[in-house]
């Protein structure tokens, strides 16, 4: 099965809070507030879960922020004073984050990727540029629900896994609110570790082969034979968070993966049951390739991008890139002459691709539908997805979490345990 062979590098609970340097500033924070209310405090440094409950009794909790642009060991800063968010709309909840992880998109932010686009959608629904939370994905439980919100769907108490738009402040912090539409019960085969590692990843994966690659209906895309039988799909960096959650997905659905990566990850890529795994590192990768004769689709998880798909000489129906230039070219050039940027790279790559192989290139995005969390949540309760993790942090090392994250060739994930 395989599950079973799905590599874990490092399941390490990391160290215990006091440890670090950066440990001893939060120790010394939180026990000043504690001193006139905890007799513990005298005694031994309150635990996380102690320091949560007596911010929140204050209306405050602890979270990562960034107050500008910049490099992450520089803005990523460290607070117990942030403002618990407050639900907005009967349909929204408030969770306590367990466990979330970092995604190259948190990193990217902080450069000032997509500042532009997701600042004004920020503003226009209230929200404010800086401080900003950055945590797209989270595993935790429910502590307050909106009147909108049957016991049916969703109860205080539940374990949950959730994902929080990019534009929106984000779940590294104690508490996050999110829309109903975000948040699933966790599937209870999956520890908090790893439920909170799956959902921005895999929403990528999932968008990019089923909203743009149309690779099966949205609902009714795992059938229980697979529905991908006679199809060939070929991912590139397979190595990395969306990578390995994409092989799994196509797996799951009876296609026929290729997957390239680095040498030493080639191992990991077959133990996921991948068959075809290409040394990319390798130029004759690129022939070997080549020869496989023409792919359904081409799936760029490695950060290729969309000039990539005339360079290369594989015969595809789609290539589809997670890097698109979008939100660059409206960063760098304003709005109006950013999208005409954005218009003439996809027509000038398609006019080539089409002309050459008949092949369309496309970009794919994140999307945070409930479709797609059904579809992760139906699979993983299947035994079929598990994510690959890398690194587990302790919440208050996780400015190293982001470094990790910013050096890139990752395997898999890198998650940050908030308990
Ligand atoms: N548009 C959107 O909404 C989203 C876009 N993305 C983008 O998708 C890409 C994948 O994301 P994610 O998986 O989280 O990123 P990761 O950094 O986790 O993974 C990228 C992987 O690709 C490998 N890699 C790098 N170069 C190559 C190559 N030439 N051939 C094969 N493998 C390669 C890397 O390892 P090594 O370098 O050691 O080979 C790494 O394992 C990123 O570029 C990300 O920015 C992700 C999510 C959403």
């Amino acid at each position: 099965m395989v599950l079973a062979k799905c590599v874990r590098f490092t399941a390490s609970a990391a160290g215990k809070f006091g440890q670090r340097d950066l440990l001893g500033n939060f120790r010394n924070l939180t026990t000043a507030t504690f001193t006139s209310t905890s007799q513990s405090s005298s005694t031994s440094a309150p635990s996380h879960e102690q320091q949560r409950r007596q911010h929140a009794s204050y209306g405050k909790m602890s979270g990562w922020q960034i107050h500008a642009y910049g490099v992450p060991q520089e803005e990523i800063q460290f607070s117990d004073g942030i403002k618990m968010p407050i639900l907005r709309s009967p349909t929204q909840l408030l969770v306590k984050v367990k466990a979330s992880s970092v995604n190259p998109i948190d990193v990217a932010m902080i450069n000032g990727y997509g500042a532009s686009v997701l600042n004004a959608m920020r503003c226009k629904d209230g929200g404010i540029e800086f401080p900003l939370v950055l945590g797209r994905d989270f595993s935790g439980e429910i502590v307050q629900k909106g009147l909108g919100i049957s016991s049916r769907e969703l109860e205080v108490g539940d374990e949950v896994w959730g994902v929080v738009p990019v534009h929106l402040q984000g779940c590294h912090a104690d508490y996050v609110v999110v829309e109903k539409y975000c948040l699933f019960k966790k599937p209870s085969n999956l520890s908090k570790i790893d439920a909170s590692a799956i959902l921005y990843a895999g929403l990528t994966a999932w968008s990019g082969l089923y909203i743009t690659g149309h690779l099966g209906d949205l609902l009714g895309a795992i059938s229980p034979v697979g529905g991908g039988a006679g199809k060939k799909v070929l991912v590139l960096g397979a190595a990395g968070g969306v990578g390995t959650l994409a092989v799994q997905m196509l797996l799951a659905e009876g296609v026929e993966v290729f997957a390239t990566c680095a040498p030493d990850a080639m191992q990991m890529i077959h133990n996921l049951g991948v068959k075809y795994v290409l040394d990319y590192t390798d130029p004759a990768h690129v022939q070997n390739v080549a020869s496989v004769g023409r792919f359904d689709i081409v799936l760029d998880c490695a950060g290729k991008g969309t000039d990539y798909a005339n360079e290369i000489p594989w015969l595809f129906d789609q290539y589809i890139t997670f890097n698109s230039p979008v939100l660059k070219n409206i960063d760098a050039d304003g709005f109006a002459a950013g999208m005409y940027q954005n218009a003439v790279n996809l027509v000038r790559n398609n006019a080539a691709s089409l002309s050459t192989r008949q092949g369309l290139v496309k970009w794919g995005y994140f999307v945070p539908v409930p479709q797609g969390i059904a579809y992760l949540q139906r699979l993983a309760e299947k035994d079929k997805l598990l994510p690959v993790v890398e690194k587990v942090f302790p919440f208050a090392n996780t400015p190293e979490a982001y470094e990790r994250v910013s050096q890139k060739h990752l395997r898999g994930k890198v998650v940050i345990d908030f308990e």
